[in-house]
């Protein structure tokens, strides 16, 4: 199927910071597909060459057929933004903001009122349906606010819709509305590109995703893909107290190290992340247990490994250690 969005060789810099280093990327119509990464890593830098506000230094970007550096106007009516920071709404009511957008896109007043009461309900918006949005933050609180940028972009089913970190500020109830509106509106053509650091949400709702560390794509395919091509991998997660009794170089301190095979250890500030075989899932967890009664763990859990672990271990962090197979016994 033709792609809705393409990137190819997408480079952009500022000075002497490459903030997009050669991105090549690809969303389809139906298809959610999650562009991850740390704060700086271009994530804004990208959705802003798309939607014609920064133009590139190389590269492409097509957006349903139509150049995006050449047409940047013609390419932008076949895209709806919900941007990072809240779109202005002030003195229009909730429901009123989502019907502008919905006029915007092309709907009729009759189907705009109706899109827009129907999306109010869909996200558990009805209480404030009728709220209007006023100076200074009254009137409708920051997580309301997110939602109606969130509404306004979806609505009318716009052919590309980029959402930037649209579940900031949003309560657990309304979260999953929010990602079962984005799994609708993918299922029902749009094509969407969903900018976040939040991995583990992201993996609930996305057909492919994105990795960018410091401008660069560092991982890309499916989740299924990235969490490790068996699916059958399992994640200890550990909270020392002190020294880190999984690394070989302390373990003596409070017994023996892990009794298993350890795919790849993954350290981020007081936690450590172990990638086990399902067959030592309970070899691990009598060890983890026993590091808990003597007091060297502080807690310890085993799940199924997530997209976290493999995203952890692509991208940079100064405070973070990665190894690769550590063996075991
Ligand atoms: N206008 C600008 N001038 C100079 N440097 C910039 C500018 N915009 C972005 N940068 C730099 O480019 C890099 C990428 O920034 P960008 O905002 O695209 O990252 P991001 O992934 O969107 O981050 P966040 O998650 O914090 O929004 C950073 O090093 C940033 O400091």
């Amino acid at each position: 199927m033709t792609a809705v969005l393409e990137i190819e060789g997408l480079t952009r810099r500022f000075g002497t910071v490459v903030a997009n280093d050669d991105v090549s990327l690809r969303v389809r119509p139906g298809e959610v597909v999650g562009l991850l990464g740390h704060n700086g890593a271009g994530k804004t830098t990208l959705v802003s060459q798309v939607v014609g506000l920064l133009r590139p230094d190389a590269g492409r970007i097509t957006v349903g057929g139509v150049d995006a550096v050449a047409r940047p106007a013609a390419a932008r009516r076949m895209v709806a933004l919900q941007p990072q920071a809240h779109v202005p709404i002030d003195g229009l009511t909730l429901t009123a903001a989502v019907k502008v957008a919905a006029r915007l896109r092309g709907l009729d007043a009759g189907q705009a009122g109706e899109a827009a009461r129907r999306l109010v309900a869909e996200l558990g918006l009805g209480a404030w349906a009728d709220r209007r949005a006023l100076p200074e933050g009254r009137g409708l609180s920051g997580g309301v606010r997110r939602l109606a940028g969130f509404a306004m972009a979806v609505v009318g089913g716009a052919p590309l819709v980029i959402l930037d970190e649209p579940s900031n500020d949003v309560d657990a109830v309304r979260r999953r509305a929010l990602w079962a509106t984005v799994r609708r509106v993918a299922d029902q053509g749009s094509g969407v590109l969903l900018v976040t650091h939040n991995v583990v949400e992201a993996e609930r709702v996305v057909d492919e995703l994105v990795v960018l560390d410091a401008g660069r794509v560092v991982i890309a395919g499916t989740p299924a893909r990235l969490r490790g091509d068996d699916g059958l991998r399992l994640e200890l997660h550990l909270v020392p107290d002190g020294p880190d009794p999984s690394d070989p170089g302390t373990a003596t301190a409070g017994g023996p190290p892990v009794p298993v095979p350890v795919r790849r250890r993954v350290r981020s500030g007081r936690r450590v992340l172990l990638t086990v075989p399902p067959d030592a899932a309970a070899a691990a967890v009598s060890w983890a247990a026993s590091h808990r009664e003597q007091g060297t763990l502080d807690g310890y859990a085993l799940t199924p490994a997530t997209l976290e672990d493999a995203y952890l271990a692509a991208t940079s962090d100064p405070a973070r250690e990665t190894e690769g197979v550590t063996g075991g016994a």
